[in-house]
């Protein structure tokens, strides 16, 4: 599997033309045009695994059921402005350091990191999220960093959690890693909202191999909901 993604990382290294694929969002950043691509698409990067997966769930996306989530380096949206103004003191903002903001998760080129793309069900309140953790995610010689399987979880819970409850933030993530995640392996994380009590959304979800036959990982977590009245600093 190693071997395979090597070779496909040398393939995009080739093909290296930064076509603007679909879904490219257009929008000025910090006074200059930059084109945020939607990372959620497939990319040389892409094993058959995760495009075979991606292309089923593509096809559920047409039944209506679920929906494809985009994802970008970057968040401009407005409400992601508001939020900076409305929860964070602008004291602690270096504006120039925020210029050079990105999700953590969208920071590494294709194929190095964490290449995934999140379906959503609403009606289910599910979102599964599927991964192929790529070679600068190395934890032990060979398979996935725990940090970097916490980071993935996190998303896909938290995106979990913001679908049904708006800007939340994670007050509680229990991980239980049962076998170790090989490298470059893709992976399918299948997030469930269990309850909401008040301003709390509780999120649970398992990590398992594409045949589904390997659980990889189990873990609970604890969103909250933002205060409009509360500064987070
Ligand atoms: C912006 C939009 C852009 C668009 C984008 C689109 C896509 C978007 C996807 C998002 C996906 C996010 C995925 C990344 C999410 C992170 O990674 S966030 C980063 C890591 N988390 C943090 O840094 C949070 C640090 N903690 C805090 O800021 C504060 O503790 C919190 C979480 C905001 C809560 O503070 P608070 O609002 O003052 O609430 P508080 O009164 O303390 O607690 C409320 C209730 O929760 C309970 N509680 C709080 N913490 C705990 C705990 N750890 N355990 C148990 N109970 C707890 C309290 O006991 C209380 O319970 P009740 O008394 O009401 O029964």
């Amino acid at each position: 599997m190693l071997r395979s993604c090597a070779a496909r990382l040398r393939t995009l290294g080739a093909s290296r033309g930064g076509a603007r694929g679909p879904g490219a969002a257009r929008r000025s950043f910090a006074s200059e045009e930059v084109v945020d691509k939607d990372c959620a698409l497939p990319n040389p990067s892409w094993s058959k695994d995760l495009r075979l997966l991606f292309d089923q769930f593509m096809k559920k996306c047409e039944e209506g059921s679920w929906k494809r989530l985009p994802s970008y380096k970057r968040s401009s949206t407005q409400n992601f402005k508001d939020f900076r103004t409305h929860y964070v003191d602008p004291k602690l903002l270096k504006e120039e350091q925020m210029s050079e903001a990105q999700l953590f998760t969208r920071s590494f080129e294709d194929g190095l990191g964490f290449e995934y793309v999140m379906f959503c069900n609403d009606a289910e309140k599910r979102v599964v999220c599927f991964f192929q953790g790529g070679p600068r995610l190395q934890g032990v010689p060979g398979f996935t960093h725990g940090g970097a399987i916490a980071s993935i979880i996190d998303a896909t819970v938290g995106t979990c959690a913001f679908r049904a409850g708006g800007v939340v933030m994670t007050a509680n993530l229990n991980i239980n890693y049962k076998r170790p995640i090989p490298l470059c392996s893709v992976v399918v994380i299948d997030g469930q909202l269990d309850r909401v009590e008040g301003r709390k959304f509780f999120v649970s979800c398992s990590v398992r191999s594409v045949s589904e036959e390997t659980l990889y990982s189990e873990a609970t977590s604890l969103f909250i909901a933002l205060d409009p009245n509360k500064k987070l600093t």
